[in-house]
Order: structure tokens, then C-alpha cells, then sequence
């Protein structure tokens, strides 16, 4: 099971919206292309889907190019690529059942029904909410059983209930299957997905674990609270050149950067705790939308 993505370009007229796209994914698991809007994401999915025909560069699916050998190649693929909708006159039930026939597959809708739980089987495409028409379509792409999916951001425009349920179904689903999954939301696929690339202004800039991204950007501040007042000055004094920088942040509240590692933040507890009260130590959390943010400072060309 492979998609191996090499050397991918493609231009509008005198824009070029995808640079040297590199993806080598060989293994099973759900691999996020993340990158803020305009990025390219959404062309480069059309151009795995044979929607849209590069100017350079191979997709190969499973070893077959998709444009050379397309049938052999999407076989085992599923999409959900620029927001596609049921049927309106099919029944849910009709829409999976003839998907799943489509590839010779007999569908378990009942399966299908607990997973994602499906509007009323017999109600008619066309009368079903966004979200529903969303699940139905994902429902109709599993019942084909495809080794491989291709989902465009497969939550946009959904509520919150919504998106947990197609999250967990892409938990549920996604060990033994490769998941290409794109967001403008780091923290939206940081539980689903296993591995990042991240994409800005047509290319690729960063990839990367998830667990990678939140140890790049792991805590270099604390915040402590005492029971009492102290001057910002006193606390300065104290803790001298093991902090970078000291804010206030309340009367007894204050935030203290240093160079993030345990034997500097050992430090400055011992030196807080022998001369004050300390009420609450912690480390501030790294935000992932902020990490991500930096990473598109950090690695893209600097105008975020
Ligand atoms: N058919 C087209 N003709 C001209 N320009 C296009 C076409 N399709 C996309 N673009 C441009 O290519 C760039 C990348 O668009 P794309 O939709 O791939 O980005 P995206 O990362 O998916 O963004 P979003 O998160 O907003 O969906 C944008 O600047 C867009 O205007």
C-alpha cells in the first residue's frame, strides 16, 4: 500500500500553485496535509484524483501512475475531493448500496449505520442536512472498502458534534488503511493523524510526527502564583539570569521564560519556594495553533 507523490508542480497562468511536491507514504496510518488557506492543498489532492494534470512530477498509487495507468492506479482508492454530495433522488440506503456495487462490494449498512450514525435509511439524499449528506457520502465511500482515502477537508463547514463523529470513525479505520487527510487546523488532526506535512504557498515546508511538532515547541515558559503580593522587581532579583524574561501577569500571577530546560526550571522553583509561598507552579502548554503558526514563520518565507 503506497502513494508516492514526486516532484509535483503546477501553475495557473503565471501563478504557481504547487512546487516540487514530495510525499513518499508507504506505510498505513492517517498522514495530515496541513497549510493555511490558498496553500495548495486542494489542488494537489485534485491532482492525486486525476482532476487536475500537473505540469511535472508523478503520482503513483500502490506503484501505478495515476494519469498513465488510472484505472489500475484508483482501484483501491477512496475520495472525498471539492465537497461532493449524494444523489438527491437516491435513498441513503440506495446511494450505499449502488457505491458499494460499483466495486463489487456488498455493503454492511448496518455496520456502517452504527459507525456513523446515518440519517433514516429510507429518506432521500436531497432532504438531508449537510452534515448528514457528509456522513451518507463517507458511509458510501466505506462500504467500497478502499485501502486508501483521499479526504479534502472532510469537516469544513460542520458542527462540532459532526466533526467528533467523523474523527472518531478515521480513529476507528484508520490502522490498517492510509489516510490522507487535509486542515487549516493543526489541533483539529492532532488526534487523528500520526504524521504532518505541512504546506504554505505551494510547497512543502515542514513534515514531521505530531509528537515531533509538540516536543519542537514544548514548554519554555512557567507561570507561578504565590499567596501574597510580591513587586515584580523583588522577583527579578531573585531569580537573576535564570530567566529570560519576567511578566506580570496579576498581583500575585507572573509568567517567567527561560531556556526550557528541567535543571533551569528545577532551578527556579528551589529559588522560589525558599524565600516565598508558592501557591501554583505549571508549565505553560504549547498551543498548537501557535506552534503551527511559528512553523510557517520559522520555515516558510517569513511574510506570516
Ligand atoms: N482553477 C484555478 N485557476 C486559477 N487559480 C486557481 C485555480 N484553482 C486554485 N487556484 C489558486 O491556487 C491557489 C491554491 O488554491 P487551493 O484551493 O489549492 O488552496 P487550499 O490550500 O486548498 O486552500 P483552502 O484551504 O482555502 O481550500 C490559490 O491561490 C487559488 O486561488
Amino acid at each position: 500500500m503506497s502513494i508516492v507523490i514526486e516532484h509535483v508542480s503546477k501553475s495557473y497562468g503565471k501563478i504557481k500553485v504547487l512546487k516540487d511536491i514530495n510525499i513518499p507514504i508507504k506505510e498505513p496510518g492517517c498522514y495530515a496535509i496541513l497549510g493555511p488557506n490558498g496553500a495548495g492543498k486542494t489542488t494537489l489532492f485534485r491532482v492525486i484524483s486525476t482532476l487536475v494534470v500537473p505540469d511535472n512530477g508523478t503520482v503513483k498509487i500502490n506503484g501505478y501512475d495515476v494519469f498513465k495507468e488510472r484505472e489500475k492506479a484508483l482501484k483501491d482508492v477512496g475520495f472525498l475531493v471539492s465537497v461532493p454530495e449524494p444523489p438527491d433522488f437516491l435513498t441513503v440506503k440506495e446511494f450505499i448500496t449502488f457505491s458499494a456495487r460499483l466495486r463489487g462490494k456488498i455493503s454492511d449498512i448496518e455496520k456502517l449505520n452504527k459507525m456513523l450514525d446515518l440519517p433514516s435509511l429510507n429518506q432521500r439524499c436531497g432532504k438531508l442536512s449537510k452534515g448528514q449528506k457528509r456522513r451518507t457520502y463517507l458511509a458510501a465511500l466505506l462500504a467500497q472498502d478502499p485501502k486508501i482515502l483521499v479526504l479534502d477537508e472532510p469537516t469544513d463547514g460542520l458542527d462540532p458534534v459532526e466533526i467528533i463523529k467523523i474523527k472518531e470513525v478515521i480513529k476507528e479505520i484508520k490502522r490498517d488503511k492510509i489516510i490522507l487527510y487535509s486542515s487549516h487546523i493543526l489541533s483539529e488532526v492532532s488526534d487523528i493523524c500520526d504524521y504532518v506535512y505541512i504546506m504554505d504557498k505551494g510547497k512543502i515546508i515542514y513534515n514531521g510526527s505530531i509528537y515531533n511538532i509538540k516536543r519542537m515547541f514544548r514548554p519554555k515558559s512557567v507561570k507561578v502564583e504565590f499567596n501574597y503580593e510580591i513587586p515584580l522587581d523583588d522577583i527579578k532579583r531573585t531569580l537573576g539570569a535564570l530567566v529570560t524574561e519576567v511578566r506580570q501577569e496579576g498581583k500575585m500571577t507572573f509568567e517567567l521564560e527561560f531556556d526550557g530546560t528541567a535543571i533551569t526550571r528545577r532551578e527556579i522553583l528551589r529559588r522560589l519556594v525558599d524565600r516565598y509561598e508558592v501557591r501554583n507552579f505549571y508549565d505553560v502548554e504549547t498551543n498548537l495553533e501557535e506552534a503551527f503558526v511559528k512553523i510557517l514563520r520559522v520555515f516558510g518565507d517569513g511574510s506570516v
